[in-house]
């Protein structure tokens, strides 16, 4: 058990409170719609980090309300056979959300796949409609993981207009969009990436660190600035110790050292990660609303 401290961003009990309000307007939207909002996921080849959490979506899924639809494909599968199910799953009208797991097999083409996810079912936010509407200022879905992220730091902070932001990592699935966002809310952002020098000194300046890397325990607590708020992304597995079958997950952030500095910091686990699922399935809500006409509150699910 770990110990209370008011410092600690408890993301998994947040996500539990997102997942309540999902439940209510999902059976409020199968109520007015006449069937359940549906979420399809895609999975190719067998990582197993990935299968855990394909099955962990899937429960949760169901546990809201939602039809989960799950596609587990060999790891040889041709870009012509992922393509077709992709076209399949576009015209069903149960599916309300598509997400393609990534990475995929290094034979598939990511780009071309990605851009045949109709953006009306895009609950990823990552066809080039939903990065364009985000860089825009436009209202749209939005990658889940940059979204759970900032509830998280809103919850925490209020508001974060002025504040220096860091996001190290320029990724399409984490870093970019959370830069948008931070923009979005009124924050001096500033992106670091592996050309980046002198990273201590960048992190140093921000009032808001978010560390999605995929470098475990990178971000050391000398390079934090005393009370900042710090969002670890990161989720690494660690070799096993003797004896056991399974490394430990961390982050991307030195935990122990950068508690000790840090205003309030996420957890790995229990942090970022189970946000991501949370929002995953408002996304598809959001677009099962959208794709059957039917009103959704705003900010209801917020
Ligand atoms: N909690 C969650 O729900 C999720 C967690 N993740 C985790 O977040 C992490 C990041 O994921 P993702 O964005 O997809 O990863 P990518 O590998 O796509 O991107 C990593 C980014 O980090 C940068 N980088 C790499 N090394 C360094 C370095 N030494 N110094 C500074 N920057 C560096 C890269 O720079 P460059 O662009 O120059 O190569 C790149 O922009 C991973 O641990 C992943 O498992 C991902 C998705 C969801
Ligand atoms: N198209 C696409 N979209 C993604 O959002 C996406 C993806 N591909 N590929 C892989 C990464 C990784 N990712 C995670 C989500 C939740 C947890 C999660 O729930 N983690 C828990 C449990 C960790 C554990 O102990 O296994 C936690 O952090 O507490 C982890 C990782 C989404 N990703």
């Amino acid at each position: 058990m770990t110990e209370f401290n008011e410092k600690i961003i408890d993301g998994k009990a947040f996500a539990e409170g997102l997942r309540a309000r999902i439940a209510v307007q999902a059976a409020a939207f199968e109520a007015k719609a006449g069937r359940k909002a549906g979420l399809a996921v895609v999975l190719v080849g067998e990582d197993p980090a990935s299968q855990v959490y394909v099955a962990s979506k899937a429960k949760q899924t169901v546990e809201c309300g939602m039809e989960s639809f799950e596609h587990k494909l060999p790891a040889d599968t041709t870009q012509e056979t992922l393509l077709a199910l992709i076209d399949r799953l576009n015209a069903d009208d149960a599916v309300d959300g598509i997400l393609v797991q990534l990475p995929l097999p290094k034979h598939l083409d990511e780009q071309t796949v990605v851009e045949r996810i109709s953006p009306d079912k895009d609950v990823d936010g990552l066809t080039p409609i939903s990065t364009g509407r985000l860089a825009l200022g436009l209202p749209g879905l939005v990658p889940c993981t940059p979204l759970g992220s900032l509830m998280l730091l809103k919850d925490r902070l209020g508001n974060l207009s002025g504040k220096d932001a860091v996001v190290i990592g320029r990724s399409i699935l984490v870093g970019k969009p959370m830069v948008q966002l931070l923009l979005g809310e009124n924050c001096t952002v500033t992106v670091a990436h592996s050309r980046t020098q002198n990273l201590a000194d960048v992190v140093r300046r921000a009032d808001i660190v978010v560390a999605a890397v995929g470098r475990p325990e990178m971000i050391k607590g000398e390079w934090i600035k005393p009370g900042a708020t710090v969002i670890d992304v990161g989720i690494n597995r660690l070799p096993p110790e003797e004896g056991k079958k399974k490394g430990r997950i961390v982050g991307d952030v030195d935990y122990q050292s950068a508690i000790q500095v840090a205003g309030a910091i996420t957890p790995v686990p229990g942090g970022v990660g189970p946000m991501t699922i949370g929002v995953l399935l408002r996304n598809a809500l959001v677009a099962a609303h959208r794709n059957a006409g039917v009103e959704l509150a705003d900010g209801i699910l917020d």
